[in-house]
């Protein structure tokens, strides 16, 4: 089938850049090798260093052996790769781009496909598209695509100035707004799971779950990323994101169809459901943490503030947790509890469904209560789903409960390579395929909802900052904002098999 083998020229803007070098290269590979990309396919580097055609092929297969441990077999795939140095500021350098892609699509057959692929700082977003229309490289008779990486704007009002530029060139339909947890196996599971397993959705509200957990932790810190984050921070870089979008899919309701509009519709309606926080409400419902000093796999490593191109003093945090409620039938009253942060204890990420307790204890010491049933969604760097349930403690006189669980492991089993999520992302977009990638209105609802928050954080100083050791699972405030309600949060290790 044509679609499953798409024909195209990718330009890749910021192609000398960390995010192409460890994460589109490869990817691109992968599909190669599985046969997905047929032979009428070329990429475009563009960047300003000089670097010859033969240097940069060398640099994609230089990049792709290392993050993939393999040595290619022969120049087959690179020669696929051409490199057009230029500064993207400069009007007149997209002239010759042109003429590149138009002999590119003669040489490929591609049919005119085009697909733009921003994987530069933000601040060139708008001007390369603009560019990309005023110099004609979108006068195409094929399709064309806008692929654009995070951040998407640094609140609602920049987004919005963002989403204008590029959709004076592109539509709605053409822009793929990347948010690579939409690619993550587990994450595209989260809906398969739901909706394809009659014993959930008829449990899956008010009625029978009490809390829903969601884990995004790692033990990296900012690396080299500082001059960017410090401005960012935690809301911006994970919340207003990648763990909006995974609330979004646990809460939404089933689509109409598996159409991209269907579900994107339905997330939608979740991110519009969220209740407002007011500004003097966010202390109530959100926790800060910015990392101090601290041991992470037995090394030392240095505070936030300690960090390369990070203000000494900075008030940015490096940990959210924060208490979620959607303010619909489905799950009034339902807390969704997040939480995520750098140089925590584990790199993990996970959700757990905790389901309400049984009505009455009948068994064994009646007055205590019986561990919940909960169902945990492995995202990383697991893959799988454990159910929590209780069975009888086998030998015991007396009628005791003891708890047990029952897991699937996705990556446990031999021979399940899981496509990396840039993989599967860059196929989709391909294919023309947007329903793992963000539409504008969530876009705009999740910056709504998370404008207040760092407005206020903005605002006032953080005074205790820094308030969680490196190597820990983030400040004691995060675990008062469930103790509050009667929970806690479920560990996050994965049981060792
Ligand atoms: N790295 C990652 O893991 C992730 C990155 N992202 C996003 O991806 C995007 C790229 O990030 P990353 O690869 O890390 O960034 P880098 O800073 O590593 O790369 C930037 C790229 O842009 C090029 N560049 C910079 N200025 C110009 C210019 N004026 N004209 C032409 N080219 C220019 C640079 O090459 P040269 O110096 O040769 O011009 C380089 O190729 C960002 O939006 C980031 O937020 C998102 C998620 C993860
Ligand atoms: O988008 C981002 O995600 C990464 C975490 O991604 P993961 O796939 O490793 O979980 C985070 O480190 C980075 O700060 C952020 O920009």
């Amino acid at each position: 089938m044509d679609n499953m083998n798409p024909k195209s020229i990718i330009v890749i803007f910021g192609a000398t850049g960390d995010l192409a070098k460890r994460k589109l290269f490869p990817s691109l590979y992968r599909l190669y090798e599985k046969g997905h990309l047929n032979e009428r396919f070329a990429v475009v580097g563009v960047a300003r260093r000089p670097l010859s055609a033969d240097e940069f092929r060398h640099y994609v297969r230089d990049s792709v052996e290392t993050a993939l441990n393999q040595e290619l077999a022969d120049g087959k795939f690179a020669s696929h790769f051409y490199y057009h140095p230029f500064d993207v500021t400069e009007a007149e350098s997209y002239q010759r781009l042109k003429a590149l892609l138009e002999q590119l699509d003669e040489t490929y057959q591609t049919e005119g496909n085009r697909i733009f692929y921003l994987a530069m700082a933000p601040e060139f977003f708008g001007t390369v598209t603009s560019r990309l229309q005023s110099e004609r490289l979108t006068d195409t008779r094929g399709f064309k695509r806008l692929v654009i990486e995070k951040p998407f704007g640094h609140d609602l009002a920049s987004a919005q100035k963002l989403n204008r530029e590029i959709r004076r060139v592109f539509s709605e339909r053409e822009i793929y707004r990347i948010d690579h947890y939409l690619g993550k196996e587990m994450v595209q599971n989260i809906e398969v799971i739901r909706f394809s397993n009659a014993i959930f959705e008829p449990l899956w509200n008010n009625r029978f779950i009490s809390n829903i957990q969601i884990t995004s932790s790692e033990t990296l810190g900012v690396e080299d990323r500082g001059r960017y984050y410090d401005h960012s921070g935690a809301l911006r870089d994970m919340v207003q994101n990648h763990m909006l979008q995974m609330v979004a899919l646990l809460a939404m309701e089933p689509p109409i169809r598996l159409t991209t509009d269907d579900i994107r519709h339905e997330k939608v309606k979740v991110l519009r459901a969220l209740r407002p926080i007011a500004h003097n409400e966010v202390d109530q419902y959100f926790v800060r943490g910015q990392y101090g000093r601290g041991m992470i796999r037995g090394k030392d490593v240095p505070a936030y503030r300690e960090e390369p191109n990070v203000d000494p003093d900075s008030n940015t945090e490096t940990f959210v947790a924060g208490k979620l409620l959607i303010d619909n039938f489905r799950w009034a009253g339902v807390p969704f509890y997040i939480r995520t942060g750098k140089r925590m204890a584990e790199k993990s990420t996970k959700i757990v469904v905790q389901f309400k307790d049984v009505p009455m204890n009948l068994y064994y010491r009646t007055n205590e209560t019986i561990a919940p049933n909960l169902l945990v969604i492995h995202i990383q760097p697991d893959e799988g789903i454990t159910l929590h349930l209780n069975g009888k403690k086998t030998g015991e006189s007396t009628t005791t409960t003891a708890p047990f669980q029952l897991d699937y492991c996705n990556n446990c089993i031999d021979g399940i390579n899981t496509p990396e999520a840039y993989e599967k992302l860059l196929y989709d977009c391909m294919r023309g395929d947007a329903t793992n990638f963000t539409h504008w209105d969530e876009v705009a609802a999740s910056w709504q909802f998370v404008d207040v928050i760092s407005d206020v954080w903005a605002n006032t100083k953080a005074a205790d900052f820094p308030n969680y050791e490196a190597g820990s699972m983030g400040p004691a405030a995060a675990d008062e904002l469930l103790k509050k309600d009667g929970f806690h949060w479920w560990p996050i290790e994965h049981p060792k098999p």
